[in-house]
């Protein structure tokens, strides 16, 4: 067969050769492929573009064509070669225009750059092996996979945790993968996955990140996302000091309250204003975590704008959420196929880092507008005491670049999980009238007439139990950010040798059928039963150990204060047709379609 060159082959593999690749449509649970096009021009609009089938390459395309990339792109003499060949004949493909042209120069650029590749590829796979398996213990389940691919084309999905829960029904609760040339361990069960985060964690306390991650957190400057070492006991410090530490959570408190004042009102004036249009609550609750997040980070929220002059323009709070919260969340499930294939990182994939380097410049730009507001503010001394002025005056000195990770940091975490973990356990209560009645009676019982409070929230388990049951069925962090095994260790009674990552699928954990009876099921009563305090790590939703979420108490806080104000003053339905929606979106695991409710107020 003739083949093709240049770009049509690549973009357009042939049906058989092509993988069992997911739709590009964000409809019915598969992956919607969006680029953030034109961001260079600060003009442009923000919201992501969908963009034809043609003018993106899934990953999946890539693997197939791996090779061909390879060879084209090793030589920098083979690329003029190409260029100039495109222009003028696009039908024939890189081999035989070599003989074609008769270039001698291209043909020698072919073989050597299959040489060099297969040299690095022989190197990789014959590096030392770890220091070995003293203990002798048994070797992990494998899931067999091709060779050079490994298990990549199994992996359809781009957030893989039900593929990974699937295989564990097969491999047991702990097993190993191979992506490419990486091997990853999997573990899909409680015990072991509470073993690697505590006892095992001096031999598993760094991280390997993807590119994606690498450029988004400016490589590790983020607490979640560095390693465990000073710079992460610093900025840890910092954060729990000004924000999520119990004293600080104290001095907010006036914050939050003011958050589920303010929800109230909302839909308050959208119920009386059209009772029967549905609502979509998260745009509405993303606002309201914006403010919040504003206040303690910058100790003002903005108004209806902000003016954002390393782009030239002005932002409305929409938009400022979509740059500093949904864009980095959206793009970070975006894989650079060198991730897989170390030994080809110096291969450039120019599209990629051009994508993220623009997010990143979007969101420094907004956080620099931020920045400049509040300098104004000290100039007109006004008396401040946010997180901005902790860290430019008591913290030990930052540069740039950490100061602005560290106040962007506490922005995403809260404007992302608390508000995928509200919105779910509000659909769940809709659609379900008599949990949502059993918990408006727990309300109604301990508060009376008042409005729900903090102090109130210990009395009331139902809602504590609502809250847990949410964060078991639909995890937020489905896939715990990929630890790096860097000493050999033990797991599960299986030999781990070093230089191999770890994904902990909290999804799978919690889905786990000896723990769990009917996991599928959404059922807050099975925390119920529990006679003490639920354990926060119980569902490890906010992961455990040293690594373990420094917000959960915030996000508890915020969480239950709306759902219990939002079942207090509404009766909550869905929209018709809304029902049996699971699907989920993103890095984290965002429901795919928004919640559409329609309310009414209690008398
Ligand atoms: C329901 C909401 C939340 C969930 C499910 C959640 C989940 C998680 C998880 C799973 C981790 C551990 C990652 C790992 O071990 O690799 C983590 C870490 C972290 N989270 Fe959260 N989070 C939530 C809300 C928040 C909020 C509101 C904040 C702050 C404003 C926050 C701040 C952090 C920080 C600073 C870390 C890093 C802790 C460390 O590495 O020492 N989180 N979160």
């Amino acid at each position: 067969m003739k083949r093709k060159c240049g770009r049509r082959l690549i973009q357009k593999p042939p049906a058989l050769l092509r993988a069992p690749s997911y739709s590009r449509k964000a409809h019915g649970g598969h992956l919607s492929v969006t680029t953030y096009k034109g961001y260079a021009n600060a003009a442009d609009k923000i919201s992501p573009v969908d963009v034809g089938e043609d003018e993106v390459l899934g990953f999946w395309d890539y693997e197939w064509f791996l090779l061909i990339i390879i060879v084209s792109e090793s030589s920098g003499q083979l690329k003029k070669e190409r260029k100039k060949e495109r222009k003028k004949e696009r039908k024939m493909d890189v081999q035989s225009a070599a003989v074609a042209f008769g270039s001698p120069a291209v043909a020698v650029a072919v073989v050597g750059g299959l040489f060099f590749l297969f040299l690095r590829i022989f190197l990789y796979s014959h590096q030392p092996a770890a220091a070995g398996n003293r203990n002798h213990l048994p070797t992990l389940p494998e899931v067999p996979g091709v060779p050079l691919l490994g298990n990549l084309l199994q992996l359809k999905e781009k957030k893989p945790y039900k593929t990974f829960t699937k295989w564990a029904e097969t491999y047991g609760p702990i097993y190993s993968i191979k992506t490419g040339a990486t091997s990853i361990v999997v573990v899909s069960s409680n015990h072991v996955a509470k073993e690697a985060m505590v006892t095992r964690f001096d031999s598993i306390s760094t991280r390997k990140l993807t590119k994606a991650f690498k450029i988004l957190t400016a490589d590790k400057t983020m607490v979640a996302m560095s390693d465990y070492n000073d710079y992460h006991k610093t900025v840890k410090r910092n954060i729990l000091t000004s924000i999520l530490g119990p004293l600080a959570r104290n001095k907010h408190r006036v914050h939050r309250d003011t958050m589920a004042k303010n929800l109230s009102n909302q839909l308050h004036a959208l119920a009386s204003s059209s009772p029967h249009e549905p609502i979509i609550l998260r745009k509405i609750i993303q606002s309201q975590l914006l403010s919040l997040a504003l206040k303690q980070v910058m100790g003002k929220d903005i108004m209806e704008s902000i003016y954002v002059g390393d782009l030239g323009m002005t932002m409305t709070r929409e938009e400022v959420f979509q740059v500093l919260v949904t864009d980095p969340i959206m793009g970070s499930i975006d894989v650079d196929w060198r991730d897989f294939f170390p030994y080809l990182k110096w291969i450039p994939n120019t599209s990629f880092e051009k994508k993220f380097e623009q997010i990143v410049v979007r969101k420094d730009a907004v956080m620099k507008a931020f920045i400049q507001e509040h300098t104004k503010r000290i100039h007109s001394r006004e008396s401040l005491d946010s997180f901005i002025d902790y860290l430019l005056s008591e913290a030990k000195p930052l540069t740039e670049k950490q100061l602005l990770m560290s106040l962007w940091e506490p922005i995403i975490e809260t404007g992302d999980t608390t508000m995928i973990t509200t919105e779910w356990a509000m659909y769940e209560l809709s659609k379900c009238p008599k949990k949502q009645d059993l918990l408006y009676e727990e309300i109604r019982n301990v508060c009376g007439s008042q409005k729900i409070t903090e102090e109130k929230l210990c009395q009331m388990p139902y809602l504590s139990a609502v809250f847990h049951e949410t964060l078991r069925r639909h995890s937020p962090v489905s896939i715990m950010p990929l630890r790096y095994v860097h000493q050999d260790t033990q797991l599960g009674g299986y030999h781990v040798p070093a230089g191999t990552q770890l994904a902990i699928n909290v999804y799978g954990c919690n889905m786990e059928k000896g723990i769990w009876e009917n996991p599928e099921e959404w059922n807050p009563d099975r925390f119920l039963a529990e006679n003490e305090p639920i354990d926060l790590q119980r569902t490890m939703a906010f992961g455990a150990g040293k690594r373990v979420c420094a917000g959960a108490m915030q996000a508890m806080l915020i969480a239950c204060m709306s759902i219990g104000r939002m079942v207090q003053e509404f009766e909550w339905r869905l929209k018709e047709d809304m029902g049996g929606d699971d699907n989920t979106l993103g890095l984290t695991t965002q429901k795919l379609n928004p919640m559409l409710a329609v309310i009414k107020p209690r008398r």
